[in-house]
Parts: C-alpha cells; structure tokens; sequence
C-alpha cells in the first residue's frame, strides 16, 4: 500500500524530501555499488535539489541522474528544459560530481532506485498529460521506457512537445517520490483516486498500487 505524508509548510516537505532520497541513494550505493534516479521539472522540486546536492553523505560518484520528463526546448529555449533545471540546482556543490544522462526516445533506462514525481493540477505526472493523442501508449504494460509525446494542446506553462518515462518504466522503479502541494492539488488526487486516465493521467499510476509510491504532501 501506497503512504501519504503531510508536512505543516512547503520548506518542511523540501527538506523531509532530500533527506529521503538522499537516504535511499545512500542505500542503493551500499547494495549495488551505483544509484539511478530519474527528476521531474516544475515549480516544487528545485530547492529539493539544491538541498540533495549539498549531501556530502552520498558517494555522488557513484550516483546517475536521469529525467522522468523532458521538455524539447528550442536552443534559445534551453533554460527551460529539465536538464538545466537539474543542472542549476543538483549538479552542483557536492552533487557536481553526479553524472547526468539525458533520456533517449527508445532507449532503455537501467531500473530507477528513485523516481521523482511531480503532479500538476490536470492530474499529469511525469509528461503524461490527459491530451496525448498516445495516452493509451505510454500508460500501456508493454510501452517503451521512453518515449516522445506532444501534447495537444501543448501545456500553457511549457509549450514543448515532451520525453517522458512510460507509466511501466515509472512503476519498475525501486521507490518512486511524488511531491504534491497546495489544496487544489490535493483534491485533485484524491479525485484521481476514482477518476480515468484520460481526466486525471495520476489515476492510472494510482491504480496500479505501487507499494513502493510515497506521496508527500504540503498546503
Ligand atoms: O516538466 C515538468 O513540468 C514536470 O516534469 C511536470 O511533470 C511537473 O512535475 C508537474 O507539472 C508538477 O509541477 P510542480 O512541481 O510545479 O507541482
């Protein structure tokens, strides 16, 4: 069964956030010698990472960074993308020392000791709008791990066609973090608990029960 956690204030979530993965990076090394995480963009996770890359607990060395989404930016667009997210705030200090691998359309993505999720409020996650002309695809057992997708419409705030993890590489990942605040985000999953995929993307992720999905949650 999947948890809920609530956190009084967003900087509470934030902190509890990088102390989680860094905990699971750390515990991955331990295990397997390396760790493999995949980021989301958006609004939420960037003092996350910022606060992930001053750990000097975790061998960074050994950590590889992927994206659960990424936005096709123009060049002169770049500052947008997910990459340059991820590079301005995790790949630095300590972090500077992860190595960053851009995801392929195709490409398979070795398993993800730690995926980290955001929701908007349609209910996507990842790149996984309601207004894919290939929802059906990305959220279908036998998708790649990775695949291009355009929105249609393209999304207000980032109007680029996508990268995204497919729903089952999403679920292959050891623990998968969702990051949610604010009240209407929170209506909206629950809403999503009992809605489709094609009104609220979430609701297929949250069907499939992952055991290994922790939510966190802040006003
Ligand atoms: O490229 C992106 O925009 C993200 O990957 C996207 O899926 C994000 O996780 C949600 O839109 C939630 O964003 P917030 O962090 O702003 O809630």
């Amino acid at each position: 069964m999947s948890e809920l956690r609530t956190f009084d204030d967003r900087k509470t979530l934030q902190r509890a956030a990088g102390e989680l993965i860094a905990s699971t990076l750390r515990a991955a090394i331990v295990e397997r010698s390396e760790a493999h995480m995949a980021l989301s963009g958006g609004s939420t996770p960037g003092p996350v990472y910022e606060a992930l890359s001053t750990k000097e607990s975790v061998d960074w060395e050994k950590v590889v960074v992927t994206l659960a989404d990424e936005r096709l930016t123009p060049s002169e667009d770049r500052t947008n993308s997910n990459q340059a997210l991820v590079e301005s705030t995790l790949l630095q200090n300590a972090g500077r020392h992860a190595r960053f691998r851009a995801p392929e359309a195709g490409r398979d993505l070795p398993i993800q000791d730690l995926i980290l999720l955001g929701m908007g409020g349609d209910g996507h996650f990842a790149s996984i709008f309601p207004q894919l002309p290939n929802l059906e695809e990305v959220l279908s057992g036998d998708a790649p791990d990775v695949m291009h997708v355009a929105p249609d419409p393209l999304p207000d705030n980032a109007p680029y066609e996508r990268l995204t993890m497919s729903l089952p590489a999403i679920l292959r990942g050891r623990s998968i973090l969702l990051l949610i605040t604010g009240e209407d985000k929170r209506e909206v999953f629950e809403e999503a608990k009992r809605s489709t995929p094609r009104e609220h993307p979430i609701s297929a992720l949250l069907a499939a029960e992952p055991a290994q999905l922790v939510t966190y949650w802040a006003p």
